[in-house]
Parts: C-alpha cells; structure tokens; sequence
C-alpha cells in the first residue's frame, strides 16, 4: 500500500483553480518530486498535505488515515514532518539543543525547564546528529554554521518526529551545487533507511533530476505528466509547457528560466 494517496485533490481561490483534481502516491523509502512553472499549484498541495489549507475536494491518505480536515499539529503527530524554504532551526541555541526542542516537542515534555532540560534526550540527539553528519558540532550555536549544515540540523529535528513522510519545500534553495548534491544524498539514505516517503518541490531541475526516484508535473494546477527522469524528459506536454512543442527537455535547465513561456502561455481558466 502507499503512504500517501492523494485522491482528486481540487482548490480554488475566487476564480483561480490553483490545484484541479491532482491524484497522486507516495512510496515508503521514495523521493517524490512535484515540479512546475511559477503558480503551477506546488505550494498549494504542499499545504494542503501539511493542514494549512483545507481543500476545496479531494482526499489525503496517510497510511490509511484522512488527513483532511485535521489540524496541522495532529497531521504532524500522524508522522508528516516537514523542512521550509528557509531553514527554520533557532540560531540563538546550540545544534544541540534544537534536536533536544524537537525531541521533547514530540514527547509533550515542552512544558519542564529548560535548565532541566538540558539534559534530556542528549544521546538520542546526539545520535540523530550523528546520522546527518553534525555530531562533531554538536555544541556550536546554529547562528555560526555555514548554510548547508543548519539544513542538516534542520534535517535532524524533521527526523526527531520520527515521520513516515517528509515535506521539503525546495529544500537546497541558496546552496551551492556540491552543498545541493550532498544534501539530498543525505535525504535519500535517510528516507531508504528509515523508510520514509520524502515529497519535495524544487526549482532546480539538476536536482530533481539527479536525485528524485519519480517526479510528477503540475501545470495551471493540473497534474500533466508522471513517471522517472527518461519519461520526464520525453514527455510532449512536459517539453510543450517548458519550452514549446518539439524540443528535448533539458534537465540543466531551471523552471524559473522556464516560467516565461508558462506566464505568457494565457491566464488560469
Ligand atoms: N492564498 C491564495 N489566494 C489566492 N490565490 C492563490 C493563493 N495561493 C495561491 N494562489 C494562486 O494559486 C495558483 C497556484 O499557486 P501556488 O503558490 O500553489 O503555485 P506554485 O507552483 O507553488 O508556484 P511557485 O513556484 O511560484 O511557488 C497561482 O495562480 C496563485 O496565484
């Protein structure tokens, strides 16, 4: 069975159909790319998955569970973690000490004090730093590590949830390319290891094409094309929606370079 099914997912703002009856599933252990031009409705079903929009139609499965219509806080105790754009760790804290947050987050014990705390979860954490590759900084404050390593501590207190699914809004945004390749290597061995569906938006598409296992196209909301790299790559409405009809799809190019010919393509029906 699949971790996640999404189901004849629709959303409308006004007249705008931001997402229009998108089904797709998620694998354990898979790397799940959602790509599109600029306002293609990514951002709109990654927020749908996480709670913070309601859809206008349509299902979101967990293992078996509807998460539509819970709130995000209880789709985030179902085991939907989630990584941001901007890594989302507290600079004034050690790397430390933003697992030990996570861990005492998921164990409801946020309420003791932090003096206290101090101690707690410290080898968990410790061990969680230790599968991303920072227990070495464990004692830096986050606010000195270079932008790759406050995404691999980020990384860490996503995985403090213990999530079956991982939600990673662009997650190599601002890095540079060798920092890019190492991070979502990283993701890969993690989601294979322990099993998690892992489904990211990204823009560069060296990146989805180098590590998704499967992509999925959005388009004015509808989904247009599904299937690995090869299939991606010769796909006519895939190569018709980047860069007009007749023309190989080039995975170097970005969807930013590529949004053009969607923007000037007409308006959303
Ligand atoms: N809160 C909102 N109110 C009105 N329209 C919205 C809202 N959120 C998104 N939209 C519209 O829905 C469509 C899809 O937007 P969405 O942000 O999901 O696209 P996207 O693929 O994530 O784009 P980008 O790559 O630029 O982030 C766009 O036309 C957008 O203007």
């Amino acid at each position: 069975m699949s971790l996640l099914r999404v189901s004849n997912l629709s959303m409308s703002f006004g007249g705008v159909k931001a997402v229009d009856d998108v089904s797709f599933d998620v694998n354990p252990g898979e790397l799940l790319a959602l790509i599109g031009p600029n306002g293609a409705g990514k951002s709109t079903c990654f927020n749908i998955v996480n709670g913070q929009l309601r859809p206008t139609r349509g299902s979101v499965m967990l293992d078996g569970h509807e998460l539509v219509g819970m709130r995000p806080r209880n789709i985030w105790r179902r085991g939907v973690g989630r990584t941001f754009q901007v890594a989302a760790t507290f600079n004034s804290m050690t790397v430390l000490e933003n697992v030990q947050m996570a861990l005492m987050s998921r164990e409801k014990r946020l309420y003791g004090l932090w003096k206290r705390a101090a101690s707690h979860f410290a080898d968990e954490s410790i061990a969680l730093l230790d599968q991303v590759g920072m227990a070495a900084h464990a004692q830096r404050a986050c606010s000195v590590l270079a932008y790759g390593d406050v995404k691999r501590v980020e990384m860490a207190v996503a995985l403090a949830n213990r999530p079956k699914l991982l939600l990673m809004d662009e997650p190599t945004a601002g890095m540079a390319p060798q920092e890019r390749n190492d991070l979502m290597a990283l993701t890969k061995r993690l989601a294979v290891e322990r099993n998690i569906g892992v489904l990211f938006t990204e823009h560069s598409m060296d990146v989805v094409f180098a590590s998704a296992d499967r992509m999925i196209v959005l388009a004015r909301g509808k989904l247009i094309a599904q299937g690995d790299a090869d299939t991606i790559r010769n796909d006519a409405n895939v190569q018709a929606v980047y860069f007009g009809t007749g023309k190989t799809f080039q995975p170097h190019a970005t969807l930013s370079s590529a949004s053009a010919s969607e923007n000037s393509a007409g308006s959303h029906e």
